[in-house]
């Protein structure tokens, strides 16, 4: 028997055996998989052979994109999730769909969505972040679980809330005056302001919590900005068992190595900056290194409690985490609630009168701010339109019971923010009216007790971190600029919301302003 045959004799039972295995993960067991979901009440979309329903999905989203929206309108879900509100219809508030053969269960009843956010770190985890996502938050608060998330989320939680978050007032007034400075030199009536509030929450980022200016944290920001790019360009990417691994050993696409490379740059500058501050330590006081966030990080570098103690790459995963959660979502925050404050102008109104009256011509401050009644309704009401993060995701290890359903082990869960902020039969039929009114009573009142059905910052044990921080810093901004303009929208301004993993305006928010 000549090498080749002997060479062809042993391929072919692995090549065989290679082929039922893959056969077996990206058929028989999805099909099984899809016969027992159905079994237990929980339908779905059929299962399509190696992507699933990811073809589909992304033919729904390019279709729906394509269609131009109309006039100004608010109902937003069926162009950004036209899958999950397609499938709503055909199969109820809970159902199953498959990226590639891993099943996706979809959960929008909202006394589900509480047991699942209330149930965080028990039962259902954060995902394990892959690829592009652990490129941009590492292993983070964002995306890290058990005693390691919980060990950082004591000291955010110091560093965000109360004493802490009163003391960044002044930083955050001192950078609006630089975004209103800017505006009264630009001369000009019409500004773009998503790329205006872009800046300015970097600026404020860069300034509360770690203690530089913007121009400082600039080539982190830059990075950041372009790994998020490639993120959302693969978001649809799907794992092909067996095959993705393969392929990754032997051939790296030019996106992967350009995200390796930012990777590695964004880490030089963190630590370059954390070497910077372990270097203000004096006669060993390391209360000397600062209280800001970026203080209280490296001072924990040096705990003599080693249970609190942490490592460098922490540091540079949470200096990641905080610039792109704080910076991504509230310029997204800010700039929706101009869009609509520009359209409806009696709610401009309404909110310059109360700016006014507690603060006349004067800075905004800490007490004041928490005063501030319409507009905490129109923030409310404009996250519930626009919430900036879309989607809560979760997944099960073992098997659970969820209301009536049993929801087999290693099921990944989707809560889809924009179908609980945009149901009917939750808001009533003016849903995608702008009607900050409805929060006039408080948050428990608007939505009957049933807080799960209100949650722009997601909820129980992983609630967002800088969920006091962001109402703050957009109260303190909006505020300056009522004392100071009167604004409407431009007629260039052109509504195509989108998602990059968080939903803003495709071509910006042109506002004409006029100074008072
Ligand atoms: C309008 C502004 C913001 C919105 C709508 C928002 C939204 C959210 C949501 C929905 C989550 C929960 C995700 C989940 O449960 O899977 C979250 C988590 C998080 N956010 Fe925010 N966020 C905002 C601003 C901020 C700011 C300003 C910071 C930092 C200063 C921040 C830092 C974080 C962190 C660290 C987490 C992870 C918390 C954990 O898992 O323990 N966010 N955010």
């Amino acid at each position: 028997m000549g090498p080749l045959a002997i060479l062809v004799c042993f391929s072919c039972p692995i090549l065989v055996l290679g082929l039922l295995a893959f056969l077996n993960k990206t058929l028989r067991k999805p099909i099984l998989r899809q016969r027992e979901f159905n079994a237990r009440g929980i339908r779905g979309p059929p299962y399509k052979f190696l992507f699933g329903n990811a073809r589909e999905i992304q033919k729904m989203k390019t279709a729906a994109a394509a269609k131009p929206m109309s006039n100004l309108s608010h109902e937003i879900r069926t162009r950004l999730e036209p899958h999950l509100a397609t499938w709503t219809e055909a199969y109820g508030k809970n159902f199953v769909f498959w990226m590639g053969p891993e099943p996706i269960l979809v959960v929008t009843e909202p006394e589900l969505v509480k047991v699942v956010g209330n149930n965080a770190e028990k039962v259902y985890q954060k995902l394990e972040a892959e690829g592009y996502i652990k490129k941009l938050f590492g292993d983070g608060l964002v995306t890290s679980r058990g005693e390691k998330w919980a060990k950082m989320r004591k000291l955010v939680n110091h560093a965000f809330q109360g004493d802490s978050l009163k003391s960044m007032v002044p930083a955050m007034v001192a950078s609006t005056e630089v975004m209103l400075q800017r505006w009264e030199d630009h001369g000009g009536e019409e500004i773009e302001v998503f790329e205006e509030f872009s800046l300015f929450t970097a600026e404020v980022i860069s300034r509360t919590a770690f203690g530089s200016s913007y121009f400082q944290g600039k080539l982190v920001f830059d990075g950041l900005a372009k790994l998020l790019q490639l993120a959302t360009k693969h978001a649809l990417n799907i794992q092909i068992p067996g095959l993705s691994l393969t392929c990754s050993k032997v051939y790296k696409p030019k996106d992967e190595i350009e995200a390796e490379k930012l990777e590695q740059q964004i880490r030089d500058v963190i630590i370059a900056m954390v070497t910077k501050r372990e270097e203000m330590v004096t006669n060993g006081d390391l209360d000397s290194c600062g209280s800001d966030f970026l203080g209280l990080l490296v001072k924990a570098r040096y705990e003599d409690d080693e249970s609190k103690r942490i490592s460098v790459d922490n540091v540079v995963d949470e200096c990641k985490t905080f610039y792109l959660a704080g910076h991504e979502t509230c310029d997204i925050l800010l700039t929706w609630a101009m869009l609509l404050l520009s359209i409806h102008t009696d709610w401009q109104e309404e909110a310059r009168k109360e700016v006014m009256t507690h603060f006349g011509n004067k800075t905004p401050d800490a007490d004041g701010i928490m005063k501030l009644k319409t507009m905490t309704m129109i923030i409310n009401e404009t996250l519930r339109l626009y919430p900036p993060a879309f989607e809560m995701m979760r997944k099960v290890d073992k098997e659970v019971q969820l209301g009536k359903f049993r929801v087999p082990a290693n099921t990944n869960i989707i809560i889809s923010y924009l179908s609980l902020h945009h149901d009917p039969k939750i808001w009533g039929e003016d849903v995608h009216h702008f009607k900050p009114d409805r929060f006039s009573q408080g948050l428990a009142k608007a939505t009957n007790n049933v807080q799960s059905v209100h949650i722009p910052f997601g909820m129980g044990a992983r609630i967002c971190a800088g969920y006091n921080f962001a109402p703050i810093l957009t109260k303190i901004a909006l505020s300056m600029i009522l004392q100071r303009y009167a604004f409407t929208l431009s007629p260039a301004y052109v509504h195509s919301p989108i998602y990059a993993f968080t939903i803003r305006p495709q071509f910006g928010v042109q506002v004409i302003f006029q100074a008072l």
